[in-house]
């Protein structure tokens, strides 16, 4: 089964186009407040592990690119996080203890936290003032049932494509035309 490329493309697409089609009707208000609460923050700091925090990266980038103040947790350059800012996480699983405790010293700080996770349950969900709730397997889910791929990679391409449509979303409200944010795209590469 899907041993061959097409074939896996096409599964993928069927399951993202599924997750994002569940995603967009369960609650498509939270997703706006989530696009509020980038949108309102003094500053964004993205916080993810592994892929789930590579796909976040690519968020990052293109909230730079609209102007706003963005960070990578964990980059040398990062300031400390404080009241007004806003915490953008990512993790499938909701419970990697790096992110958590990222999130707890964001609440702390007086910061507010935004949650993407496949578990509303979960430590990193109860921390956060908006969690986007992805209908997708975690890393260590073995049933398949939510996602034949390998671990989390479902989740992840979730929160690439969300990345995009809250950046979409926010460039659109802001009336920028592209070439008025390009001057902003990386001039050293
Ligand atoms: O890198 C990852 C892995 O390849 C899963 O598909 C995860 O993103 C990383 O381990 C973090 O896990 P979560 O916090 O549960 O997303």
């Amino acid at each position: 089964m899907d041993a061959d490329v097409g074939s896996s493309l096409d599964r993928i697409a069927r399951e993202l186009e599924g997750a994002l089609d569940a995603l967009v009707h369960a609650d498509p208000s939270a997703l706006d407040a989530v696009a509020d609460s980038i949108a309102t923050a003094s500053r964004i700091f993205v916080f993810g592990a592994g892929r789930s925090g590579l796909a976040l990266r690519m968020t990052a980038m293109r909230l730079m690119h609209l102007g706003l103040q963005v960070h990578v947790a964990g980059e040398v350059t990062t300031p400390a996080i404080t009241s007004g800012d806003l915490l953008l996480t990512a993790s499938g699983s909701g419970t990697t203890g790096g992110i958590v405790r990222g999130a707890e010293a964001a609440v702390a700080a007086g910061a507010r936290v935004v949650a993407i996770t496949t578990d509303p349950a979960s430590p990193l969900a109860a921390l956060a003032v908006h969690s986007v709730i992805v209908p997708a397997a975690d890393k260590l889910d073995r049933s398949g049932a939510a996602s034949v791929q390998y671990a989390g990679s479902l989740f992840e391409q979730v929160v690439v494509v969300l990345g995009d449509a809250l950046f979409h979303t926010l460039w659109r409200r802001s009336g920028a035309s592209a070439d008025e944010l390009w001057p902003r795209h990386a001039n050293l590469e």
